[in-house]
């Protein structure tokens, strides 16, 4: 092992409360809002298909005209029940909201920057609004705090002169204020997901990340910090330079999720987010661009994620009047009604500890040890196939919801089949099994 000053401040999985209930969630919703929502990926007539946060730069916009966009942001539609409750119909336990994007434009009044909420014709608190609706419906509060910032003077991608490093100097605190101001401001805040950390400028300061995790926990015991905001003695981020976990769960997968039958990731707490069309963070005006993910594809999504020991991220973009898509609303709903049924096969689940079959996915939930099948692929013959280790047995198998038993067929090689009725299945379904020790092998 490499010895190191500024490595994890802890190692394996948090077990404390905050960390429990981070894990029991399971499924969360990211929300990407900002002045990129009211352009929407189109300027000056002209549409432009890389993701919409990032037109200043695709559509090459000077930096004075992009920012007069502040003078344009009166998101007079948004309501912070209603957001929270299109939320809790989805089945979210959890919400993350873009508090500042790369643009560097703060969606909270902050004593550090003009470039806020303040100073635009809306200028509420729109996040005291936020925090508290959410929080008032039961769902977890997490803030993404991006480290970049292109409207800061003091931004610096490298360190090449002291003029750099003595600016870089007035940025670290600029950082260190607002976030010590996200969490005095937001008493309900569970956690910080940090992202734009992965210039050089943060890589030459892993001590300055280091202290900055121990003076955001020490401020808010409890706290959960994504994997983004460490850097270790040498660069190295996510994991250091031993190949240890930084933050409280990695979150390293954006847009991709692990291998299926990898179970490497499940030593670890991890969480993949996820867009909806392809690529489009922030609101786009033109989701026809590319291929939208549809509610069966999402859901498969969240029951990978679940069967191997990870949570899902949905992200949604409102406009810049702080009103959700219609395919939003509709997916929305749509996974909401499925997670009616099927839930318990994703709160407070986790890895079963069983081989992946081709018809879909096992998870086992942490309290009561019941063991789910998440159904995606019928296979022609209706027989889904289950391995399980030598001391155990299938007792019983219900589909869950219509509660319908269903047969078994035991092989000696401990393998079991559970019979599907022969018929069409249009959408996923769960099969709860009642596992039991095996009779003595005589
Ligand atoms: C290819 O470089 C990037 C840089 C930043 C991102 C940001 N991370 C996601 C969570 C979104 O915030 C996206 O804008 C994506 C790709």
């Amino acid at each position: 092992k490499i010895k190191l000053d500024y490595g994890p401040l802890y190692h394996g999985k948090r077990q404390d409360p905050a960390m429990k209930k981070w894990r029991e969630n399971r499924f969360g919703q990211f929300i990407h809002w900002g002045l990129y929502s009211i352009p929407g990926g189109v300027w000056e007539g002209k549409t432009y298909g890389y993701a919409a946060e990032f037109l200043k730069a695709s559509a090459g916009i000077s930096t004075e005209r992009w920012n007069g966009l502040k003078d344009e942001f009166n998101p007079t539609e948004f309501n912070g029940k209603e957001w929270a409750s299109m939320a809790k119909a989805m089945g979210a336990k959890y919400v993350c909201l873009t508090t500042k994007h790369h643009e560097g434009f703060c969606l909270w009044p902050s004593k550090y920057t003009e470039f806020d909420i303040e100073n635009t014709p809306y200028q509420k608190d729109l996040m005291k609004e936020f925090v508290d609706a959410y929080s008032e419906a039961g769902i977890d509060v997490y803030l993404y705090y991006s480290v970049l910032d292109w409207y800061h003077p003091d931004w610096r991608t490298k360190l090449k002169t002291m003029d750099d490093v003595e600016a870089f100097e007035r940025f670290k605190t600029f950082t260190q204020n607002q976030l010590v101001e996200l969490l005095e401001r937001y008493p309900q805040v569970k956690g910080l997901w940090f992202d734009g950390t992965w210039d050089q400028c943060w890589k030459d300061n892993g001590k300055f990340s280091y202290e900055l995790e121990v003076l955001l926990k020490e401020k808010r015991p409890g706290l959960i910090v994504n994997s983004r905001l460490r850097a270790d003695d040498f660069g190295k981020r996510h994991r250091d330079s031993n190949g240890d976990l930084m933050g409280d769960f990695e979150s390293g997968y954006e847009r991709r999720l692990p291998d299926p039958r990898d179970t490497s990731v499940t030593k670890n707490d991890w969480e993949c987010c996820m867009t909806i069309p392809e690529n489009q963070w922030g609101y786009h005006k033109d989701w026809t661009l590319t291929h939208q993910k549809n509610t069966n594809e999402l859901l498969e999504m969240l029951a990978q994620c679940s069967s191997q020991g990870g949570n899902f991220l949905l992200n949604f973009g409102p406009n810049g009047k702080g009103v959700f898509r219609a395919e939003e609303k509709r997916i929305a709903r749509e996974i909401g009604e499925w997670m009616k049924t099927n839930s318990a096969a994703i709160y407070g689940s986790d890895y079963a500890g069983l081989k992946k079959q081709d018809w879909g996915y096992f998870t086992k939930n942490t309290k009561s040890g019941e063991v789910y099948m998440i159904v995606f692929n019928v296979p022609i013959s209706y027989q889904l196939r289950v391995e399980l280790p030598k001391h155990q047995t299938i007792s019983k198998a219900n589909m869950v919801g219509i509660g319908q038993e269903l047969q078994l067929e035991k092989f000696d090689s401990n393998e079991t089949f559970v019979l599907l009725p022969p018929k069409s299945y249009t959408s996923p379904f769960v099969i709860r099994l009642e596992l039991k020790a095996n009779k003595k092998s005589q």
